[in-house]
């Protein structure tokens, strides 16, 4: 039997190429996509209201007879309003719908129909507007509601997916064994493809929820699992001494268990593991993750191999890069700094350098992966924040070496369950210890009417030494209406506030070189102030400041807010973090309390994912997972219990390879779009 995935929709009747074209933007070629093309949501028919029981303002579905004939009336502009009434039993009501010149085709008067809308009211009495709507003979149910695009509305989608269906054989072979579904309560595919597309009652489309979900996570959970073990071969490099001992004598301070710790995970797989190391580093902020990367990259450089440390942003790049020229001064390691800001010039001679073996560990941004640079032997690469590369990147900068090995370093801190899926192709080391001497940052919520208090705040901190943030949200994105413009803020404040102190800024509007420099003033203590956005956001590192304050605060995400306020707090003075917001909604209120309330980064981690969905948690960053069809990552329930299959497939099966889960991992490869065979074949 030919695939149904090989199908072209245009095999479908009624659809031709014209309407191929259409159903191909909403990303369906075949018929077994548009199987896997599950409803957005749904219209629940099978509570039927009588008319009289309606309610203005609310949607709900009635079943009635149509009494009059649709009288269309033409209005200005060419458009059309029909309008009819149906009745019941206990009453009747108007429908009207707007521009559809074939309704009073598709309603015969007198038939009985199921009505599905909206309530509204004239003078006449109350409307229904716009309802969709189905002869009563099909009997009630939820109905299915599919993305549309313009010429292929939901109806049309939802007739096709009927077709489809039909042609699903009797029996089909299904990718989670017996043994696996039984054993957690999951219906069987054929069963779970139908009720997914047109349930009975919400029962039903529960239970194939559930298993369609279900299957969708474990399939990736799986995957990550199988890029972990398989990926990455053999690798060929010869690092055989371990220098971590003697990396801590060139540190001021001394590691943290933890830090040390993570430093063992990544030496001893370095040393004593046959595949290149796959490590992820994750700690809160300010844990002290450079220093474990640095420990690595001295081992790695003194057993005589490169290193290259991609970090997210220019000023992040040159920070690590200042930080790791300061560390390794007095030792024969040669480090380099390669960004898109150096010259031309300077970029050669780095790559010449890089090339010829002369730099040991080198320190950039995407600048390291352009087809320009090329190394002599490298052997490590590690990455900062890696969900902001993305896999691809990732793999380009693993490619400038042979099999290099590979560290990690998040300071995002991911809920543990979904943390385990989007790192699932990665060993974790955690830093759970903050540097001794820390104190937690005090988090105040305020409103701009208390602004005055906060600059004698700082004004007292600044007589003290210290230094203070001021971050004001988006001069990048040049939304400046209600939102205090930096530089507008800044020059306020260094006229109004702050006539005798010290005040720099920085934006991402700005040369790099020219953040270079403020940033450089700010670390020296040249500016007491920094009116920032949110550029500093990752990784800055500044001891001596203890005061963040943070305008607009609503606007930004908990993560986010966690991130900054992460800039204070890394020296041992008591630091403060305010919230700035005068937005008095409950929701908005209840979301920064939560800052106030923990330090935790995997707390405030778990309430953002609650609080805004994955969508708006990930934001445009990339988390390099693969896209899901129905799978919801802010759904822990599921994310566990995935897990817990997962687990029980690797033990029950041994290897994701073996025979008896082969449609398993034709799902699998299929996800992660590499083709293959699968249970709708
Ligand atoms: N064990 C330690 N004892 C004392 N200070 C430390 C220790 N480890 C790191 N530090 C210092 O703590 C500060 C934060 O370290 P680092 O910049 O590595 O944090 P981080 O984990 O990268 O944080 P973030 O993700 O917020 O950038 C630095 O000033 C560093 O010198």
């Amino acid at each position: 039997m030919t695939s149904l995935y090989k199908t072209p929709v245009s095999s479908l009747n009624g659809i031709g190429e014209k309407r191929a074209a259409l159903f191909a933007r909403l990303g369906i070629k075949s018929v077994g996509d548009l199987i896997n093309f599950y409803p957005r949501t749904y219209e629940d028919w099978s509570n039927i209201k009588h008319i009289n029981e309606l309610e203005y303002g609310e949607t709900a579905c009635i079943k009635a007879i149509v009494a009059t004939s649709v009288n269309d009336t033409r209005i200005s502009g060419g458009r059309i309003i029909s309008k009819t009434a149906v009745y019941d039993d206990t009453g009747s009501i108007q429908l009207v719908f707007f521009n559809n010149k074939y309704i009073s085709s598709m309603l015969r008067q007198g038939g009985e129909y199921f009505f599905y809308g909206k309530t509204s009211s004239d003078s006449y009495g109350m409307q229904m507007l716009s309802p969709t709507f189905a002869p009563a003979i099909k009997g009630t149910q939820i109905r299915p509601i599919y993305r549309q695009t313009a010429g292929l509305p939901s109806k049309s989608v939802e007739s096709a997916v009927r077709q489809a269906l039909s042609m699903l054989p009797s029996k089909i072979n299904d990718p989670l064994p017996d043994a696996v579904r039984e054993r957690f309560d999951l219906c069987p595919l054929r069963q779970a493809l139908f009720d997914i597309h047109f349930p009975k009652n919400c029962q039903q489309l529960e239970t194939a929820r559930k298993r369609l979900v279900t299957e969708e996570l474990v399939v990736l959970n799986l995957g990550m699992r199988n890029l972990r073990d398989h990926s990455r071969g053999v690798t060929s490099l010869k690092i055989t001494k371990d220098y971590s001992e003697e990396f801590e004598s060139l540190l001021p301070f001394t590691m943290t268990n933890a830090q040390k710790r993570a430093v063992s995970d990544c030496i001893n797989d370095i040393i004593n593991k046959s595949s290149p190391m796959n490590r992820l580093v994750q700690g809160d902020v300010g844990s002290g993750k450079t220093a474990v990367a640095a420990s690595v990259c001295y081992t790695v450089a003194k057993n005589g191999f490169q290193t290259a440390f991609m970090a997210p942003t220019e000023i992040l790049a040159r920070q690590h890069y200042k930080t790791f020229q300061r560390l390794f001064e007095n030792t024969d390691i040669k480090v380099g700094l390669l960004t898109g800001a150096l010259k031309e010039s300077e970029k050669k001679q780095i790559r010449k350098s890089l090339a010829d073996g002369s730099i040991d560990m080198v320190i950039g941004t995407h600048a390291l992966i352009t087809d320009k640079t090329e190394f002599k032997n490298l052997a490590l690469a590690v990455t900062d924040e890696q969900h902001r590369f993305g896999v691809a990147q990732r793999a380009k900068l693993l490619g400038k070496g042979n099999n290099p090995h590979l560290l990690v370093m998040s300071a995002t801190p991911i809920p543990r369950t979904l943390g385990l899926i989007i790192f699932g192709d990665l060993d974790i080391s955690i830093i759970d210890e903050l540097p001794p001497s820390r104190k937690p940052v005090k988090t105040v919520l305020r409103t701009s009417a208390m602004r005055g208090g906060v600059y004698d705040f700082i004004r007292s901190e600044v007589k003290h030494g210290r230094q203070a943030y001021i971050v004001c949200p988006l001069v990048e994105e040049g939304e400046l209406d209600d939102v205090a413009s930096a530089e507008e803020y800044a020059a306020d404040l260094m006229l109004r506030e702050f006539p005798d102190i010290a005040v720099g800024i920085v934006h991402g509007q700005m040369k790099p070189d020219e953040k270079d420099e403020v940033m450089r003033k700010f670390a020296e203590n040249e500016y007491s102030v920094l009116v920032a956005t949110t550029v500093i956001e990752v990784g800055v590192d500044v001891p001596n400041a203890t005061v963040i304050v943070i305008e607009n605060a609503e606007r930004f995400g908990l993560s986010q807010l966690h991130q900054l306020r992460g800039r204070v707090g890394r020296g041992s003075s008591q630091s403060y973090c305010i919230l700035i917001s005068d937005k008095g909604s409950r929701t908005t209120r209840e979301r920064l309390e939560v800052m106030c309330s923990t330090n935790n980064g995997f707390v405030i981690a778990d309430e953002d994912l609650k609080m805004r969905g994955p969508g708006d948690f990930f934001g445009h960053r990339q988390h390099g997972l693969p896209q899901m069809s129905i799978a919801d990552f802010a759904d822990t329930k599921s994310l566990e219990l995935s897990q817990k299959i997962a687990d029980y497939i690797m033990n029950r099966y041994g290897d994701i390879r073996n025979d008896e889960i082969r449609l398993l991992k034709a799902e699998i490869d299929r996800l992660f779009d590499r083709g293959g065979q699968n249970a709708l074949n």
